[in-house]
């Protein structure tokens, strides 16, 4: 019999429709990975900012329909991820899991549903490349929490700089710029989802990561060209890290640049790209000189990153069956006895 593998693909989740805006937004405001207040006074919170917030929110999820494309479009990478498994472990039985963090499938829901698969070996496997606590750790507490079923289970903390990942974004944003015609005076923007500075301040290695990302697809460019990092999708009164993206827009258009932007924390479109990339950085640019506006597209099911995927899985179960030493070598940036892949350790 076929040794069973679960590969459960962690994400953020998003609003399948108008009425589901509002309690999405109430889940992620009241999960203390995102504000660390204590219960009593997170949930009020969680619940104030949720409504105040759920007009503007709405209106940007109208724009792509009422909901957010991020379900369809990750199960479209599960279904890519499983066949290149086939490939990469040969008689195994590998069937991959979405498990959200803020809306269905939600990860306890996900977590009954990997039970009853019962599989032999699960292998958790964030969509972020880059590690951080509000993000895959919180996933990874869910997870823990929820997950009552069998199998040996084996974490991928985060693979800032791997080869799929880096190769699919080089030759992504190669394409792009030739269909736009190869521009020359243009800025390279690799842009990411922000964090309140607190939260890199308190030892997360989001930043790093993301910077070790944008260097690595840098260096698979042409020597030279003129790149930088910035991010993206600020909320709340904190102060968050910079350079923020639409102060790298305005910088452009004040050197008379155009830019070029590309996602570099997000793996599949959603609300953050459609909506805030294509039409408030789009427009931002057009009232700031910064022609042309060029936006890359999210990786989705670009073969390189889906194969790094899958070679991230391989290894994971190599590791587990100790014929490859277990190293969490960049992964989340901690030392080896804090990174989440150990298990049981506090992610
Ligand atoms: C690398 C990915 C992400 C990080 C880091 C992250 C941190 C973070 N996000 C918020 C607040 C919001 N995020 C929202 C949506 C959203 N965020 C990510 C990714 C990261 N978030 C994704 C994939 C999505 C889903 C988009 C979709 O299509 O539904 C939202 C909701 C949208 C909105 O109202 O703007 C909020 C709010 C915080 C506060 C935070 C770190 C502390
Ligand atoms: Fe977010
Ligand atoms: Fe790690």
């Amino acid at each position: 019999m076929s040794k069973k593998l679960a590969v459960v693909l962690f994400n953020l989740g998003g609003p399948d429709g108008p009425r589901a805006v509002r309690p999405f937004l109430f889940n992620l405001f009241r999960d203390p990975a995102i504000i660390g207040a204590p219960a009593l006074i997170r949930y009020p919170l969680a619940a104030l900012i949720s409504t105040t917030r759920e007009k503007m929110a709405k209106a940007n999820y109208a724009i792509m329909g009422g909901g957010s494309p991020l379900l369809p479009e990750t199960q479209k990478q599960a279904e890519v991820l499983e066949t290149a498994l086939a490939t990469a472990l040969p008689g195994v039985e590998a069937k991959c899991f979405i498990a959200m963090r803020y809306w269905h499938p939600l990860t306890g829901e996900t977590a009954r549903q990997v039970a009853a698969f019962a599989p032999d070996e699960v292998v958790l496997l964030p969509l972020y490349p880059q590690f951080s606590t509000t993000t895959t750790g919180s996933s990874l507490k869910a997870w823990r929490k929820t997950y009552k079923g069998p199998g040996s289970e084996t974490t991928v903390c985060c693979y800032p700089t791997d080869g799929g990942l880096i190769d699919a974004h080089a030759r992504m944003i190669r394409e792009t710029w030739e269909k736009a015609g190869s521009p020359t005076n243009i800025r390279l923007l690799f842009s990411a989802h922000g964090l309140p500075e607190k939260v890199i301040l308190a030892g997360d290695p989001y930043q790093k990561q993301i910077e070790a990302t944008a260097a690595a697809v840098a260096a698979k460019l042409p020597a030279g060209i003129d790149w930088t990092v910035c991010y993206q999708s600020r909320v709340g009164p904190l102060k968050w890290i910079g350079p923020s993206t639409d102060e790298e827009i305005r910088r452009a258009g004040a050197e008379g640049k155009g830019v070029m932007i590309t996602p570099i924390a997000f793996v599949s479109e959603h609300v953050e790209t459609l909506v805030e990339l294509d039409h408030e950085y789009a427009e931002l640019a057009k009232d700031v000189g910064a022609a042309p506006y060029i936006r890359v597209p999210a990786l989705g099911g670009a073969p390189e990153f889906i194969d790094g995927l899958a070679a991230a899985v391989r290894n994971a179960l190599g590791e587990r069956a100790g014929s490859v030493a277990p190293a969490c070598g960049w992964r989340c940036g901690a030392e080896w006895s804090q990174c989440p892949r150990r298990e049981g350790a506090a992610a």
